[in-house]
Order: C-alpha cells, then sequence, then structure tokens
C-alpha cells in the first residue's frame, strides 16, 4: 500500500438515475483493470450489486466500494470506486459516499436523457465541490440520440459537450476513455501521512464473525493493524484487527495511508456503533472532527406482524439480525389487539420497506402481516410540546377539546417530475389529486424536432407519495415519468384518525390517517373493501368508519346460519363429526375482535388491499 501515495490514487463514485448503467459500468470498469475476470458467459452479473434482492429487482441498495489497479503514463494508478444506490429511499447513502470521493461519473442515459435523478445527484456532487465527469451510456441502443442527449445535458448542466464521453456500458465500448479520464480529470486526495490519523468512516457492513465491518477513507495520516482507535462521535474505543481494501472482495493490507479507502475491522458488535461521517482518530491523539452528516432519518414507518402469532419471538430474532446489516431501520415493539405482538420499523423510503420485507421473507423466511405505511405526523399542543407520532393507534381524537392539541403538521417534499410533454396534462392531475402546491414547470429541451420533456415541480405530503403515486406516475406516463424528492420539513395541515369499527368496536390495526378533505371518499371505499373481506358471522355485523364520534360510511354484514352440521340429517354421525372438528379447527386460527371472530388472513386481504 506504501506505492500508493495520493499522487496516484483517485477516490470517485458513479452517479445517476436509476437503470442508468451504473453497476454495469462498474462491472466494466473492474474487468478492464483486470480486478475481476470478464464473464465467458456474456452475462452481465453485476459484481458490486450483492444482495439477492438487489440482484431481483436490478438496483442497487447497499453502496459497495472496489478498489482497482490501473496503469497510466507508466505507474500504477489506485482508483478507489465508490459504488452508490440508485433509488430515492437512498439518497442518503449516496450523500455519505460522496464525502469520500474527489470526483464523480455522471452517467445519462442516451436513449432516455436527464432524468429526475440525475438532476438531483448532479447537485449534490457539485455542492461537495467534486469534478464531474459527464458520460452518455448505452449509445449502443437503437433508440439513442447521444447528440440531443448531449445537447440536453448542455442546457440543464451547463457542460460543455466536447468533454461528454460516449460509451456502451454493455459492450465496453469507450469504456478505456473513462478510465483515462478519472486520472487525467479527477484531482488526487490530499493529506500528509505525517500527521495524526484522520479518517472518515462513510459506510459499514456486518460480518457474522468478525462484527462491523467500517469503511473508510483515510484523510490524514496512518491507519495500521493493532492501532489503538476511537470514534469521535461514541468517543469508544477499539483495537484494529483486520484492516485492507476492497478488491472488490476484503483483501488485508498492514496499513491504510492518508487518501487511500479500505475496510477496518475492530470488534464493533453494532452497527449503531458505526456511526455514518463519524471521524476516527487514534487513541492519546486529539483531533478536530471532520464535519459529518445527520444520521439517517426513518420517514416511513409500519407495524409487521407474524401471520402465527405464535410466531413472535422468531420474527423479533430475524428482524434483529436484518438490522444488524441495515441500520437505517429503526425498531419499537408494538402490540395491536387485532394482530397481537409485533414491531413497529421506520424505513427512509416505501421502497427500502418493500426490500426489507422481502429481505424478511426470503432470508428468513418470515410469514408476515405489514400495516399501512405511514409518516411522522408532528402534534403541537397547547402548552407548545411537541410529539411526533407515527402509529395512528397513538393519534388522538383531535375533534375532542380535551386532547388539547393545537395543530398537527406533516411532513411535506419538494418533489420534481420529468415527463414527456403530451403527459403533462395527467401528470399536473396526478399531482394535484394528491394535494400538490406550488407547481411550477419549464421546458427541459425546448426548440428541439421531435417532443420536448418538462420538469414539474411542486411541493407534496410526504403521505400521499408513501402509497401508490409512484405506480401512478408510471402507468399514468406509460412509464416515461422520472420522478424525484427531497425532504421540505413540516406543514400544518388538517388531519384527522380515521377508525373503523366492526360491532361498534375498533380495530387497531385497521387506524389512518386521513386528510379531512377526503375523508368522506376513503371512508366509503374502505367499509366497501372490508364488507367484501370479512367473513359473514353468526349475527348481522355494522362495519363503519368514523372520525371521533361520528360515523361517516357504514355497511352492514349479513348473519350467516349458525348449525353447520343442519343440512346434516339422517344418521351420518361421522360426517357430523368431522364437521364440527373442522369449525373448531377454524375457530383456533380466528382472531376475536369484540364479538366479532376474523381470520388473522383476513388481515393479510385488508391490509395488502389497503396499498392498492
Ligand atoms: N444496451 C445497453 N444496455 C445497457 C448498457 N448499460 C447498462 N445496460 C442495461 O441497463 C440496465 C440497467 O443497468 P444497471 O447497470 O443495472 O443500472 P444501474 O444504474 O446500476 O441501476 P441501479 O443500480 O438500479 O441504479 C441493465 O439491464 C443493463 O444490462 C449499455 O451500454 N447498453
Amino acid at each position: 500500500m506504501e506505492q500508493y501515495t495520493c499522487d496516484v490514487l483517485r477516490n470517485f463514485s458513479i452517479i445517476a438515475h436509476i437503470d442508468h448503467g451504473k453497476s454495469t459500468l462498474a462491472d466494466r470498469l473492474l474487468e478492464l483493470t483486470g480486478t475481476i475476470q470478464k464473464k465467458q458467459s456474456g452475462k452481465n452479473e453485476q459484481v458490486l450489486d450483492k444482495l439477492k434482492v438487489e440482484r431481483e429487482r436490478g438496483i442497487t441498495v447497499k453502496a459497495q466500494t472496489a478498489s482497482m489497479v490501473y496503469k497510466f503514463g507508466g505507474r500504477d494508478h489506485m482508483l478507489n470506486l465508490i459504488d452508490t444506490p440508485g433509488h430515492v429511499d437512498f439518497a442518503w447513502e449516496v450523500s455519505r459516499s460522496l464525502a469520500a470521493c474527489q470526483g464523480a461519473l455522471l452517467l445519462v442515459d442516451a436513449s432516455q436523457g436527464v432524468q429526475a435523478q440525475s438532476i438531483s445527484v448532479f447537485h449534490n456532487a457539485k455542492e461537495r465541490g467534486l469534478t464531474i465527469i459527464p458520460v452518455l451510456n448505452k449509445i449502443d441502443l437503437p433508440a439513442a440520440q447521444p447528440e440531443r442527449i448531449a445537447a440536453q445535458m448542455q442546457s440543464t448542466f451547463g457542460i460543455n459537450p466536447d468533454d461528454i464521453i460516449r460509451i456502451s456500458a454493455k459492450t465496453g465500448q469507450g469504456v478505456a476513455s473513462v478510465l483515462e479520464a478519472i486520472v487525467t480529470r479527477i484531482p488526487p486526495p490530499t493529506g500528509s501521512t505525517t500527521t495524526p490519523l484522520k479518517a472518515f468512516l462513510f459506510d459499514s457492513f456486518y460480518d457474522r464473525y468478525r462484527g462491523v465491518i467500517s469503511l473508510v477513507n483515510v484523510q490524514e495520516g496512518i491507519l495500521r493493524k493493532g492501532d489503538k482507535i476511537a470514534s469521535c462521535h461514541t468517543r469508544k474505543k477499539y483495537e484494529v484487527t483486520e484492516l485492507g481494501i476492497m478488491h472488490p472482495e476484503e483483501v488485508p493490507a498492514d496499513s491504510l495511508r492518508a487518501g487511500q479507502v479500505g475496510y477496518v475491522a475492530c470488534n464493533m458488535k453494532e452497527s449503531s456503533e458505526a456511526h455514518i461521517g463519524d471521524t476516527i482518530h487514534r487513541v492519546g491523539e486529539s483531533v478536530e472532527p471532520l464535519p459529518g452528516f445527520q444520521p439517517a432519518k426513518a420517514m416511513v414507518f409500519a407495524g409487521i406482524f407474524p401471520v402465527d402469532s405464535n410466531d413472535f419471538p422468531k420474527l423479533e430474532e430475524s428482524i434483529k439480525r436484518l438490522t444488524l446489516t441495515d441500520r437505517s431501520v429503526t425498531v419499537q415493539r408494538e402490540s395491536s389487539s387485532a394482530l397481537g405482538q409485533g414491531c413497529r420499523l421506520g424505513f427512509l423510503g416505501t421502497l427500502h420497506m418493500d426490500v426489507f420485507r422481502q429481505r424478511l421473507e426470503d432470508e428468513y423466511d418470515a410469514n408476515i402481516i405489514i400495516t399501512a405505511p405511514t409518516v411522522p405526523y408532528k402534534l403541537i399542543y397547547r402548552d407548545n410540546r411537541e410529539v411526533f407520532i407515527s402509529n395512528p393507534t397513538e393519534f388522538p381524537d383531535t375533534s375532542d377539546t380535551a386532547s388539547k392539541v393545537k395543530e398537527i403538521q406533516e411532513p411535506i417534499v419538494k418533489a420534481s417530475i420529468i415527463v414527456p410533454e403530451e403527459y403533462f396534462g395527467d401528470m399536473m392531475e396526478l399531482c394535484f389529486s394528491h394535494r400538490a402546491e406550488n407547481l411550477d414547470h419549464r421546458y427541459l429541451d425546448s426548440g428541439s424536432a421531435t417532443s420536448s420533456r418538462i420538469i414539474l415541480t411542486c411541493t407534496l405530503p410526504l403521505s400521499e407519495i408513501v402509497t401508490n403515486f409512484f405506480d401512478q406516475l408510471k402507468s399514468r406516463s406509460s412509464g416515461f415519468a422520472s420522478f424525484d424528492y427531497e425532504d421540505a420539513g413540516y406543514k400544518q395541515s388538517d388531519l384527522a384518525k380515521m377508525s373503523f369499527l366492526l360491532n361498534s368496536k375498533p380495530v387497531d390495526a385497521l387506524a389512518i390517517i386521513v386528510h379531512r378533505s377526503a375523508q368522506d371518499k376513503i371512508a366509503r371505499e374502505w367499509v366497501k373493501k372490508l364488507h367484501k373481506v370479512i367473513p359473514r358471522q353468526l349475527f348481522e355485523v355494522p362495519i363503519q368508519a368514523a372520525i371521533g364520534r361520528k360515523v361517516l360510511a357504514r355497511e352492514t354484514l349479513s348473519a350467516m346460519r349458525a348449525d353447520v352440521t343442519a343440512g346434516l340429517y339422517g344418521g351420518h354421525y361421522e360426517r357430523k363429526m368431522k364437521h364440527l372438528e373442522n369449525q373448531k379447527e377454524g375457530k383456533r386460527r380466528m382472531k376475536k375482535m369484540g364479538t366479532v371472530e376474523l381470520p388473522q388472513e383476513a388481515f393479510f386481504d385488508i391490509l395488502s388491499n389497503k396499498k392498492s
């Protein structure tokens, strides 16, 4: 590692809109530098997408890092690639990876052009003062329009079209120039090996045997095996048991020097100890911490319950294990009279939630019911106390003045949507139906012969986009619209808790928070859905939706006949017994909601329906 002094190091990321080819380009770079073998099968198996769900869904979830050696100008250079995830839920991971880089490859699909996230990642990198290398990918596609998209990049980002490298990450065409540009255009890191150690922790992962492995960028000094180190944030002390580079698997080394990027194992037990943005220093040396980051903020919450309530201990253990590898999930125990014991989990967004659920099911074989997602609402009380509520069951009845709630606020996001002109009307409608405000738009590439694209910006309540906004956006634009959003704080809102009652008893797991303007519609829709899903009982059951004491909608479930053996007259004793036995078995799986009995599966149906 000693030969790799700052002047031959380059730390960079690939930033792009989802699916524009980051992982494919990363694979080509690793192949071209001989870091990994070229695949014989010709299959595009992305090396950096390690998780099974990532492969299945074709999206990168967790940032991965790899070092490669590239000979240029007669000298070996070490290029450290920090792969970034592509979905908007993981914007936080993108931003933390960028802090360890001096440059970024801005990858744009030559057939799709600049998309919503191309813009946000560009600004993110620009704000951090990174050198940006513009790259047009997929020029092999028949639908590629490199000239037009280059002009678009010029008008959107102020990039000189001559600086844009045109490649096909799939065929490898032009990729060699990318390697050269990394060395010639991106400045090397600065930092001295003689100053006290200062390492920036930008990511971590969990290893079953070695505990938490941190990924660091040594900014000053030298980090060696056996060093006693400490965290500026937690003040905890550790001893380095192993360190090295990601190549792309871990390759042990004796030291990591100023400018270098690598992994450190130091008997850290819990992921929560590896604080992203933390500064690591040597015990006994005091250093000024590097500017850190806000910890990830959970924005979408949902309850997770086992379908069979006896499975709760197993479920809790699986969740615990999974959060060891994904620290951005927050966990709290929750119990519901309808669903029993469970956990309330907080996620960065709905995709994050989906990925977590799928991992629970795939890797831990969990059979679960997940409640409708909720965002964290802010309640301001008359004594100016502020309380965040992310579970509808805890939401007070604000129509009751005794609740002492002065104001309710909800999280707002600033959204941008890029869409071909012909879908503009549909998009406006979609935004308005989701309570959009401050709508604005402009043309992205005016004056072109083919149809123009429009960038539409607005503010939207986060709660409106955590359900089916994204699916509707895609279907109403035939898949052409791209969407990105950023946090825009909190805003006062007219919200209320809607409860659903079966035979006059509220079912806690079904409560939701609604905006008053949509309350009647939602109430009617939901009692109808419940009416369809809930099995008939021995007596008539009213199904009601209510806010406070006011019932907004009602359906009635008619009674069914009581005696299952009624039809079996005659002497068939065995048949009779079998029916009674079946009924008993059915009852065992029933949940009693007041006087109403519900199979746990009904919740599964209702709640998976609720999202649609
Ligand atoms: N024709 C063509 N297809 C490409 C090229 N580069 C990538 N692709 C394809 O585009 C799709 C997306 O590529 P990925 O590399 O997974 O994209 P990504 O940006 O890493 O995606 P996320 O990690 O989900 O953000 C895959 O099906 C690739 O095979 C290219 O140069 N030409």
